[in-house]
């Protein structure tokens, strides 16, 4: 069982100058995997900085390690990147408290190093960023930017200890969604099926986020955002928070910061208040009860 952190409904309004001003989270998800969820979960964690809140970015699962010259493996793309673009959580041990050297999907990636993906390893994990946040004593306001994995229904085993998937993790955090969509034939269906799954996990879809990840803007791109700024606001009532253009440099979350709807952004954030209900306090860093054994 999951620990649910469902967000409690406060306004959420930063504290007296005296108080801690508590957390908000959201959970940023994607039409599919390298359509631009890291990319533009720096860019959110930049609009959040400039408009003077205090950001983190987590990455909760994360598979694919450099592997280093003289061996071992260094720290996982996104992790460094999130931690690089978060001004309040930088340790990548914190950002990226689990990570699997293969890049592929993570259940798989785990289990080539005779491990599982357990919601009590993944939660712990979790918990630790969440601590490490909460804890700061700056009334400005402060928010953690939650990464997925792929899509939104990644599975995180494939059997029935336990049975679960990256769809539960979210609903077990209960925070409002985020959805990425990558610009490119096909993301139309994409973006509603995901937006159907989370609804489905009894989720809200706070709003949406257009990216390029190609160098080339795909046909008809203005066609295609329209439709679906028209389908993903009728039927979820998200709005797009902005289209991020194709950037390559490693400004480029600090430059596509101004694109983004921040009036937007930081409103879903305050209705989100992640409490620490249910945070595990001291928690292994590895699962060692649950690892598989060696094949
Ligand atoms: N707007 C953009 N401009 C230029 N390059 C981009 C843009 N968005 C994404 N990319 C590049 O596309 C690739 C995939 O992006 P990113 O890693 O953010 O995807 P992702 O959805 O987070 O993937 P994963 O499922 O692996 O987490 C990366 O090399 C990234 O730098
Ligand atoms: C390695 C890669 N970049 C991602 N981190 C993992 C994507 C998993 C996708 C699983 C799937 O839906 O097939
Ligand atoms: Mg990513």
């Amino acid at each position: 069982m999951l620990n649910p952190r469902s967000p409690s409904p406060a306004t959420a309004a930063p504290g007296p100058a005296s108080a801690p001003a508590p957390l908000h989270g959201l959970f940023i998800t994607g039409t599919d995997t390298g359509v631009g969820k890291s990319h533009v979960t720096a860019t959110l964690l930049r609009a959040l900085a400039a408009a003077g809140w205090q950001a983190g970015g987590l990455k909760p699962l994360a598979a694919g390690l450099p592997p280093l010259p003289g061996g071992g493996h260094g720290i996982n793309e996104d992790v460094a990147l999130l931690a690089a673009h978060g001004q309040a959580l930088r340790d990548p041990a914190l950002v990226g408290p689990c990570g699997w050297p293969e890049p592929c999907a993570p259940h798989v990636a785990a289990r080539l190093v005779g491990e599982r993906i357990t919601p009590q390893r993944v939660m712990a994990g979790i918990g630790r960023a969440w601590q490490a946040m909460a804890a700061g004593g700056s009334a400005a306001p402060r928010a953690l930017l939650v990464e997925g994995v792929g899509g939104f229904v990644v599975p995180l085993s494939d059997d029935d200890a336990p049975a679960w998937d990256t769809a539960d993790l979210a609903a077990a955090l209960g925070l409002p969604v985020v959805l990425v969509v990558g610009l490119r034939l096909g993301c139309l269906s994409h973006a509603l099926l995901t937006a159907e799954a989370i609804t489905a996990r009894g989720l809200r879809l706070a709003g949406w986020v257009a990216n390029r990840p190609l160098a080339e803007p795909m046909a008809h791109e203005a066609a295609n955002v329209a439709t679906l700024g028209h389908w993903l606001q009728r039927r979820f009532g998200a709005a797009c928070w902005g289209l991020l253009p194709h950037d390559a440099t490693p400004e480029a979350p600090v430059r596509a910061a101004a694109a983004i709807d921040a009036a937007a952004l930081q409103a879903a954030l305050r209705g989100a208040v992640w409490s620490g209900d249910g945070v595990p306090v001291a928690a292994p860093a590895v699962d060692a009860a649950a690892a598989a054994p060696a094949a």
